[in-house]
């Protein structure tokens, strides 16, 4: 019989990528060729960063009271007097008592101190409590301050930075105005938020202080580069953008506050505070991740709102955080053409506080009527191609059968056995974590440290073994990517996969969560009867989860044992036909050519439930770079190939049930795709 039982939950499940890139930890001494360029961090793999073991609101109340420890009960916090701060510290500069000053996150039950910005995970909070915490480790727990060479660097560009209205030349003060869309922002607002510009790097400063004071904690450059007609902008945080915490705006939130505008862009948060006086933050990596870090600067705030921007994902990403804040409290003000973000609607003479009075409530109940969602059938409809998704960049025969990479849904992956599966998984997940899908992989056959090697060569586009002086740059650029790893090796439970990846939604933002593969949460059962429904069950939970979280699972399923020479088809996915049917998408890896195209190996959609476009395309293995995608340069032979063969698909057999893949002519925005498997023999 199947039998699911709660495991342990490993101390240490999921691996930022920092700790598996961090430094040049893992080469040879001999192989470095220059010093490194940054310091080597020591802490490679912090125990702050980790999860701690899964603990409910429920058990900590309960240990709260055990220990005789008083607490008041928030929206996503329970606040109590913290162990970290002597009794002289407990009025803040106001006077007001700050005795709870104590913040325990009800999900994950790491603590923050406000007072003495002591943090820690829920067994150090323990350990604390009960006299197990030594001296040292209490330094631990403490907030880590900026790197000394971070701090220079701050410090540096700060003193060098200088008010706006102070540059020299008013043509310079003109144009740095109307790069960064400022010509109605005062300086009078500028002022009050402490914006500084950087003459040699043409960036405005946004300053990240410690609270109730002015000391600096870290620094966001925003620069400006005209492209054609349009300001294309870069940010750069200091400290790194993981690590960088600043709800901006902070110093100007009295704890007499009771709502708050959340917007996604530090100038945004000007314009709105310009115009409705209202008290607002911008968070620090917009629209992609609310780390649960800055969840207790949110608790005092009765209702807030969420502006994050113009288009779909803003809205998404609204929706999302939300959750982690209790939708009770929160509202979303919906993108559109009259509702833009709120500096460009200060510059276009909207009127911004009417549009936060259109915002919607984030919470539904069980039961809504269509006029509640009536405003969100608008907004999908009015954005059509936002609504489908993510386009991978790698892949456009991906993107134009699937239209896109859309959350909750379940992508089933199979192909026969070493035909490289793991290797095209791979570069399709990478495409879309480098376009900011925040990723959580599941690699239970091969290593952390080898999947991230395919996928850093794959992010280089070539072998880093032949140019390790380039190692560092492409490990930085890898470093910042969205991309978490759980650290399973071998057989799973399945609730230990899920629940791990719960936390990985609520920590992190995850949108995608690659499983590879599923028959790693099958256990042992011998007899097949209980192995179809140990999967069906399994499929059962990552279907449900995807859904309820609005997160994109790929589950890679191993096929059953076929002949060789018979191309894969829906139905040899192992398993009963629940993965088919529970999945909202089939894709299958052919190991042989087609007909028509380049490569040894194509790629089926054989299941597309978001329009139904099925299809299949060409892959080609490029060993060096260990990738599927054709590099842009080999684009136009592909096209020839295209036209030499005509335009005339060969008719799928109709002997073979399902097994001949149908070709996408339902695409009628782009050329007829015309690839022909080859059904003639297998490739080698
Ligand atoms: N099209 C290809 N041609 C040649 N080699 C390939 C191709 N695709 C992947 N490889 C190589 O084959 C090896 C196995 O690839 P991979 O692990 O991706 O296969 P898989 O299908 O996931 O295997 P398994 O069935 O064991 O899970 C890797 O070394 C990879 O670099």
């Amino acid at each position: 019989m199947w039998v699911l039982f709660r495991s342990g939950y490993p101390l240490r499940i999921l691996l930022p990528l920092r700790g598996v890139w961090m430094g040049r930890r893992g080469l040879p001494r001999s192989l470095v060729p220059a010093p490194p360029r940054r310091r080597y961090r020591k802490e490679a793999l912090p125990a702050l960063e980790v999860p701690a073991l899964p603990v409910t609101a429920t058990e900590i109340r309960q240990y709260l009271r055990g220990h005789g420890i008083p607490f008041q009960d928030g929206h996503s916090c329970l606040r109590a007097p913290s162990p970290f701060v002597e009794s002289s510290q407990l009025k803040d500069q106001a006077g007001v008592t700050t005795s709870f000053s104590l913040f325990i996150d009800k999900t994950t039950g790491r603590f923050l101190c406000m007072t003495s910005l002591a943090e820690g995970s829920w067994e150090d909070f323990q350990a604390s409590v009960e006299g197990r915490g030594d001296g040292n480790r209490e330094g631990v727990l403490l907030s880590k301050t900026l790197e000394a060479e971070d701090i220079e660097e701050v410090q540096r560009i700060w003193d060098r930075a200088v008010p706006l209205w102070e540059l020299p030349d008013p043509e310079e003060i003109q144009l740095a105005r109307t790069m960064f869309g400022l010509n109605k922002v005062t300086d009078d607002t500028l002022r009050r938020f402490s914006v500084r510009y950087l003459r040699s790097a043409r960036s405005l400063v946004f300053p990240w202080f410690y609270p109730g004071s002015w000391g600096l904690r870290g620094l966001k450059l925003l620069g400006a580069e005209g492209q054609g007609d349009g300001v294309h902008y870069i940010q750069t945080t200091i400290p790194r953008p993981g690590a960088y915490h600043n709800l901006f705006g902070l110093p100007l939130i009295s704890h007499r506050d009771v709502e708050v505008v959340l917007t996604s862009r530090e100038l945004d948060s000007l314009a709105l505070k310009q115009s409705t006086g209202l008290p607002t933050l911008a968070l620090p990596r917009g629209t992609s991740c609310l780390p649960p870090a800055l969840l207790p600067y949110l608790e005092q705030f009765r209702r807030i709102v969420f502006w994050l921007g113009d288009d779909l994902r803003s809205w998404e990403a609204a929706k999302l955080f939300a959750r982690k804040l209790n939708p009770k409290r929160c509202s979303l003000v919906r993108p559109g053409d009259q509702q833009p973000c709120p500096l460009e609607a200060l510059n276009r003479g909207l009127n911004l506080s009417r549009i936060l009075r259109s915002a919607l409530p984030a919470w539904h109940k069980s039961i809504v009527s269509f006029r509640q969602l009536r405003e969100e059938v608008l907004g999908e409809l009015s954005n059509v191609e936002q609504v489908a998704g993510v386009r991978w960049s790698r892949f456009p025969d991906l993107s134009r059968l699937l239209k896109g990479h859309r959350k909750g849904e379940l992508t089933v992956f199979t192909g026969p056995t070493g035909s490289g599966k793991t290797t095209f998984i791979s570069e399709y997940a990478l495409d879309l974590c480098s376009q900011g899908v925040n990723t959580l992989w599941g690699s239970f056959e091969i290593s952390n440290v080898r999947l991230a090697r395919v996928m850093l060569t794959q992010f280089a586009m070539g072998r880093l073994e032949e140019q390790l002086d380039k190692y560092d740059e492409w490990a930085d650029r890898f470093e910042d990517l969205p991309l978490y790893f759980m650290t399973f090796h071998g057989q799973q439970s399945i609730r230990t996969v899920i629940d791990t990846m719960q936390h990985a939604v609520y920590v992190y933002d995850i949108c995608h969560v690659v499983i590879d593969n599923l028959q790693f949460m099958m256990g042992h059962e011998q007899l097949s009867t209980d192995r179809i429904a140990a999967q069906d069950y399994i499929v059962g939970a990552f279907r449900k989860f995807a859904t309820d979280t609005s997160c994109h699972v790929t589950l890679v399923i191993h096929p059953r044992k076929e002949d060789d020479d018979k191309e894969l088809q829906t139905a040899s996915i192992f398993g009963s036909a629940k993965a088919s049917q529970e999945a909202d998408n089939i894709l299958i890896l052919q190991d042989r050519k087609l007909v028509t195209g380049p490569g040894k190996r194509y790629l089926q959609v054989s299941k597309n439930r978001f329009d139904g476009d099925v299809g299949v395309f060409p892959l080609e293995f490029n060993k060096s770079s260990l990738t599927f995608s054709i590099p842009p340069k080999s684009k136009s032979r592909l096209k020839k190939i295209k036209d030499d063969n005509g335009l005339v698909a060969k008719k799928p057999s109709s002997g073979k049930k399902g097994a001949t893949p149908q070709n996408s002519e339902t695409c009628s925005d782009l050329a007829p795709n015309t690839y022909q498997p080859d059904t003639s023999k297998p490739s080698g």
